[in-house]
């Protein structure tokens, strides 16, 4: 006996008894000479599969069908009908029933069209669970101990149900924008879609069009001469997540509002239009407001992204969250480098709570990680974490502190050049802290990989 409940409804009682009798060893049946009673049954006992006479007293079978699929959306219903009247049975069909039977029954034909019903049951549970497990690898252990980001978990949750909404989340650097785009991403009906980001700070100017839209062969020199598809048709069906918004440029933001607003874009140097639904998250630390007043960035493509707004606030303004994220990045890395450490003592508690997140939650994680690396005891230490900053004093309090830079000679100087000195040397500098280890010379330095990369690329030799 299988666990497969199935309903059969019909007013003849010969018909209910052939099939009782004829499935009863391998189905639980469950018989009505009505669709009323059987509709309230289900409330209680619904069945997996429901065998629906059309010529019934009182509700018909049509009716009944309708009644159920509004109930129990997706119920599986086979008709059962006493001659093959064709345009009833399309109308059964149209409103979604899965199959039907021509009286006088086959009992053979009738089992094999309930194995082929049970069948699909299965396959559907299947999928159901499939989707579920890629639900739950995707999802981003997101920790959330503060109400006020307890408050954004929510909202986010609300927002990504409506799956063409543009998103815009603002915050600090570190914070978990992209954590946060990808939880709307994986709770959103598109979570099967892809999900791609794309750092805009870390592509250069000119290829930043290229890359977003894509582009046709021979739109300029060095274009692939196949031409290319660009990010946000090959987010298709799912969620672009376009990091540093703020450093798109004119052009990108003018066909990025197209495409918001009506759907489609053409490739840099194409003429067919694209039509595409991928749903946008943006993300910035900038203040927007100050690039639209500086004429940097478009009023109307502002509007457009931050249809919905998202506001993280710094790790600082929501320290309850500090040691439950520490704790989490303690046992992550524990894991990772094999080590039993398994807490902090309450010095280092304290310090964690009392430092100066300016990274934020990024920043929390690299002090982490390298506390796991040099720490030997089942406990980290303040010194293990090197925090000695308590929160709101900038390194050895600033105030009394010599300035850091030189002053401005009498003959001025250029500050480009020292800017790009400057970075230069910290690159060098974060790369040898990192052993060459260049996801971590990023994180030393609170920039993503991509953006790392970049610049190293721009200015040190390029990475192998
Ligand atoms: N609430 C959180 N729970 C767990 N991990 C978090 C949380 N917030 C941030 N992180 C982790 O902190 C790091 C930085 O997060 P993320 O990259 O999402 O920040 P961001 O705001 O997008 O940064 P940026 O502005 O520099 O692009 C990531 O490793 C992320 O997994």
């Amino acid at each position: 006996m299988t666990d497969y409940r199935i309903y059969v409804i019909d007013d003849e009682t010969v018909i209910r008894e052939s099939i009782a009798m004829a499935l009863a060893d391998v189905y639980r049946i469950e018989t009505f000479d009505a669709a009323e009673p059987a509709i309230s049954a289900m409330e209680t006992k619904p069945p997996d599969l429901v065998l629906l006479d059309i010529g019934l007293p009182g509700m018909d079978g049509i009716q009944a069908l309708e009644e159920m699929q509004r109930r129990h959306p997706g119920l599986l219903t086979v008709m059962i009908t006493a001659f093959e009247d064709l345009d009833t049975v399309i109308a059964a069909m149209r409103r979604g029933a899965y199959d039907y039977v021509v009286k006088p029954l086959r009992m053979d034909g009738l089992e094999a069209t309930i194995r082929n019903a049970l069948e699909t049951i299965r396959l559907r549970k299947e999928v159901r669970s499939l989707q579920q497990q890629v639900l739950k690898d995707n999802i981003p252990c997101f920790i959330a101990h503060s109400d006020v980001i307890q408050d954004v978990m929510v909202f986010v949750g609300q927002v990504a149900q409506s799956p063409d909404t543009p998103v815009l989340i603002q915050g600090e650097t570190g914070t978990g924008k992209e954590l946060i785009a990808s939880a709307i991403h994986y709770q959103s009906p598109n979570f099967q879609g892809p999900f791609l980001t794309i750092n805009c700070a870390a592509i250069p100017t000119d290829l930043v069009e290229s890359e977003l839209f894509g582009y046709e062969k021979g739109a300029y020199s060095g274009a692939g001469a196949a031409g290319k598809r660009g990010l946000l048709e090959a987010a298709g069906g799912g969620t672009l997540f376009l990091d540093e918004v703020g450093d798109l440029s004119p052009n990108a933001q003018a066909k990025l509002l197209r495409f918001l607003e009506q759907g489609e874009f053409y490739r840099v140097g194409g003429t067919r239009k694209q039509i595409i639904e991928t749903r946008v998250i943006s993300a910035t630390n900038k203040d927007l407001d100050l690039m639209i007043a500086d004429g940097r960035f478009r009023k109307d493509l502002y509007f457009r992204l931050g249809v919905v707004k998202v506001k993280i606030p710094a790790l600082n303004a929501r320290t309850a969250d500090i040691l439950p994220l520490a704790r989490h990045f303690l046992m992550e890395f524990a894991d990772k480098f094999g080590k039993p450490v398994t807490g902090f003592t309450p010095a280092a508690e304290k310090a964690l709570v009392a430092h100066r997140w300016t990274g934020n939650v990024r920043e929390l994680k690299n002090v982490i990680e390298r506390g796991m690396l040099v720490g030997s005891q089942p406990l980290l230490t303040p010194e293990d974490l090197e925090l000695d900053r308590p929160a709101g004093k900038p390194a050895a309090d600033a105030a009394d502190a010599p300035a850091p830079f030189a002053p401005i000679p009498p003959e001025g100087m250029d500050l480009t050049a020292l800017e790009k000195a400057m970075e230069r040397f910290y690159l060098e500098a974060a790369l040898k802290m990192a052993g060459g280890n260049e996801s971590r010379a990023a994180r030393l330095l609170h920039l993503n990989h991509h953006t790392f990369r970049y610049r190293r690329k721009k200015y040190l030799a390029a990475p192998p």
